[in-house]
């Protein structure tokens, strides 16, 4: 789940988009980005590592220019070399540089298609394919001087041939920033503005939270197959560019993904998650009446919001019994499983008088892989709780995501195959429980009725963008798989590295 920005200023923008990408870290800690227009020319950084490692001062005083787009990442398709992180740059037509959010479903028809164009795509990254299918569009145009409509179609017969998930925000030189979202909404995208003396500055990010941080107000949300095009003097242009858009967008922003203060599609990521807390904890007093749960204790830092929930739902203490190293990031989105496993014990430390001679309800807001929850009951035992439970606020995660989460492997997924009596034997609890589709879906729903549907494959395998079947899965297993991934990191730096010319 990467994180997206860009802004069209009216004053130099480089340390905007750096605060508005350290606020979206969470949504990608593998490598990060930035480019900037300055007088005709883009100014680059990207590395990978986190952003504030990427950026140094001399990096930041060559990122001049009053627009720009940044990126945070989290691959989910190709490699993590540094070659792949985003943004990715084309010279034709005018000089592009894009950033994407997402994961395509039909990259193998798309290289091929690219290959007839006579374009070039030097990565195996989805999000240098979509690059040059917007430009190949834009080339299309012949003019020097792009309309917004011109933009918009071409975005148009980009979603025509897309398939997959894409939140994307692309400069192109001399005209403007063009930021467009999938048919479905799958990825979110939100607009903002900010009023200066000299005129309005215009912002898209993946989150709200990021325009908070630097001053915007937020505007609204990117529609479905909406694209907002900000020419380079100022203007702001909207249209819808799908045939066919309906909200579906990913159920998973709200359960983990988001920041809890950010506000997605109208929905609010800390109440929907009060609200998972609310129905899992009615699902706990029916469906364990009798139980002999003396506190609970989230996993941190997620689930914090939706346990505080559960134990005034149910009457019960909360406790604090974790503490969290505020120097490590999250685990779930670290790319590999071994590095997963050994941050969750540096990550996350017993407060031992917590758990002594307790029954403890832990609550976590998923099980991924049952990387963290297996070790945490294991902590819990060793401080010395009596009987661990566990609360998951999400349903069992049994299917692969192909939407921009890295979980391409249904084998990997503790859920798979396995009921919750054995996911419990598995991680170690006395007992399980799972919060149930409907409810979870109605958790995020209840704060906009209006969007009628969420994309929840990796709960109930149904892809809404109905181009997923099960050779793709197989195909996407093969290329994805943990071992595959450790064997393509061994290719790092093998690329063109034209991407960081370094002026003294
Ligand atoms: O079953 P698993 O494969 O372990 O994945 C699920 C866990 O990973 C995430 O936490 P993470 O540490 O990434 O982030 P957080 O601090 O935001 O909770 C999530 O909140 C669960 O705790
Ligand atoms: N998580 C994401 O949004 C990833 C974007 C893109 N597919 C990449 O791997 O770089
Ligand atoms: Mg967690």
């Amino acid at each position: 789940m990467c994180g997206i920005v860009g802004i069209v200023g009216k004053s130099t923008v480089n340390q905007t988009i750096y605060d508005a990408l350290t606020v979206l870290q969470h949504r990608g800690q593998d490598a990060a980005g930035i480019v900037t227009v300055d007088m005709n020319a883009f100014r680059l950084r990207k590395a990978n590592g986190l952003v504030k490692d990427v950026f140094e001062p001399k990096h930041m005083q060559r990122l001049q220019g009053n627009a720009g787009i940044g990126h945070v990442r989290y691959p989910t398709a190709g490699s993590s070399s540094a070659s792949e992180a985003q943004p990715f740059y084309v010279n034709s037509p005018f000089g592009i540089s894009l950033a994407h959010n997402g994961n395509l479903t039909n990259t193998i028809e798309l290289a091929e298609s690219l290959v007839t164009k006579r374009r070039h795509v030097n990565t195996t990254s989805d999000s240098e394919i979509l690059l040059n299918l917007l430009a190949d569009e834009l080339q299309e145009t012949r003019s020097l001087t792009l309309s917004a409509d011109e933009v918009f179609d071409a975005v148009a017969k980009v979603h025509a041939q897309t398939r997959g998930a894409y939140a994307v925000v692309a400069m192109i030189i001399g005209q403007g920033l063009v930021a467009f979202r999938d048919p479905f909404g799958i990825r979110p995208l939100v607009l903002g503005k900010h009023e200066t003396p000299t005129g309005t500055e215009y912002m898209v990010a993946s989150e709200s939270v990021a325009l908070d941080a630097v001053g915007f107000e937020v505007m609204r949300d990117v529609a479905p197959g909406e694209a907002v095009y900000i020419s380079l003097d100022g203007q702001l242009f909207t249209r819808q560019c799908a045939a066919d858009p309906s909200y579906a967008p990913c159920i998973f922003e709200f359960v983990y993904f988001a920041r809890p203060d950010s506000s997605i599609d109208k929905i609010s990521v800390y109440a929907s998650r009060v609200n998972m807390g609310a129905k899992l904890g009615e699902k706990i007093k029916k469906e364990w009446e009798d139980h002999d749960i003396d506190v609970v204790i989230p996993i941190p830092e997620t689930s914090c919001d939706i346990a505080l929930e559960i134990a005034r739902c149910m009457d019960l203490p909360y406790r604090q019994g974790f503490v969290k190293n505020r120097y490590i990031g999250r685990t779930f989105i670290m790319p590999g499983q071994l590095e997963r496993k050994k941050s969750v014990r540096r990550k996350l430390n017993a407060i031992n008088t917590e758990f002594k001679g307790k029954n403890v309800l832990l609550v976590d807001d998923s099980i991924v892989r049952g990387t963290t929850s297996e070790q945490i009951i294991e902590m819990a035992r060793e401080a010395g709780a009596k009987k661990v439970y566990f609360a998951s606020a999400a349903p069992e995660i049994r299917f692969p995501n192909v939407y921009g989460i890295d979980m391409p492997t249904s084998n990997e997924l503790i859920a798979h195959g396995r009921d919750a009596d054995e996911i419990a034997k598995i991680i170690g609890a006395d007992g399980i429980i799972f919060q149930d589709l409907s409810d979870l879906i109605e958790a995020v729903r209840m704060e906009n009725p209006e969007i009628k549907r969420f994309e929840t494959s990796v709960f109930d395998g149904h892809y809404i963008t109905n181009d997923v079947d099960q050779a793709y899965l197989d195909h996407l297993t093969q290329l994805r798989n943990d071992d595959a991934k450790a064997n393509r990191s061994k290719d790092i730096g093998t690329n063109l590295e034209m991407h960081n010319v370094c002026h003294p």
